[in-house]
């Protein structure tokens, strides 16, 4: 049997780390690709691995913003220096960044929903697992992810869309937990189905 009390104490507790709070060292690359092979360790109706990873580090991240802020400043007409800034950051919170991108095969009898849902998964196991690892961890979109010419500049193809960029590194402090849903509220008991009276 495969059971992990430890797994289990972990998981009621894990939490993301903000971006602000993360910094070097990253995961090294066996580390990496401990975590990568974690991902990829989902339910997937069908095999059809509708996923894929795309490694953001270094100089091509600096490039990256550059080419976003072109972008924003094109959409925006103008930015304060700060907007700039942020825009020139986006991809640079972490050592490293993994964009999860769900790459739904269309000529599949497996519905293009359930396939987004084996790429959000893939997000969350890499989120879950990178914090395992001791690392923090935080799973963001932002407005790029809605953008085609974002999602181009960050090396998607047309049909792909970012599941969310998950942003990995260190951190020194406590990180406060914020208010989780009430679980009792959202959960109900099925009585069977709807009678018309
Ligand atoms: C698909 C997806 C996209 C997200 N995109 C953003 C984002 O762009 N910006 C942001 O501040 N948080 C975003 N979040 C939320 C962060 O991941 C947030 O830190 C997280 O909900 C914290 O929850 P946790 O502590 O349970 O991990 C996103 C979450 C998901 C699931």
């Amino acid at each position: 049997m495969l059971e992990s009390h430890e797994a289990l104490e972990f998981l009621k507790i894990r939490k993301s780390v903000p971006l602000t709070q993360l910094m070097a060292p990253g995961p090294s690359e066996a580390q990496l690709s401990d975590l990568l092979e974690i991902a990829a360790r989902v339910p997937d109706h069908g095999r059809m691995e509708p996923w894929r990873f795309i490694l953001y580090r270094g100089s091509a991240v600096i490039k990256a913003g550059e080419a976003l802020a072109e972008i924003a400043l094109k959409k925006n007409g103008q930015l304060s220096d700060e907007e700039l800034e942020r825009e020139h950051n986006r991809i640079n919170r972490a050592p490293v960044a993994v964009g999860v991108v769900s790459n739904v095969v269309d000529d599949s009898n497996i519905p293009e929903w359930e396939q987004f849902l084996s790429a959000g998964a893939a997000a969350m196991n890499l989120v879950t697992a990178t914090t395992a690892m001791g690392f923090g961890a935080n799973w963001v979109t932002g407005w790029y992810s809605s953008d085609a010419e974002g999602r181009k500049v960050l090396g998607l193809a047309p049909h792909e869309r970012m599941a969310g960029i998950v942003h990995i590194g260190s951190y020194d402090r406590a990180i406060p937990d914020r208010p989780r849903p009430d679980v009792k509220a959202l959960t109900s008991e099925y009585t069977g189905p709807y009678q018309a009276s």
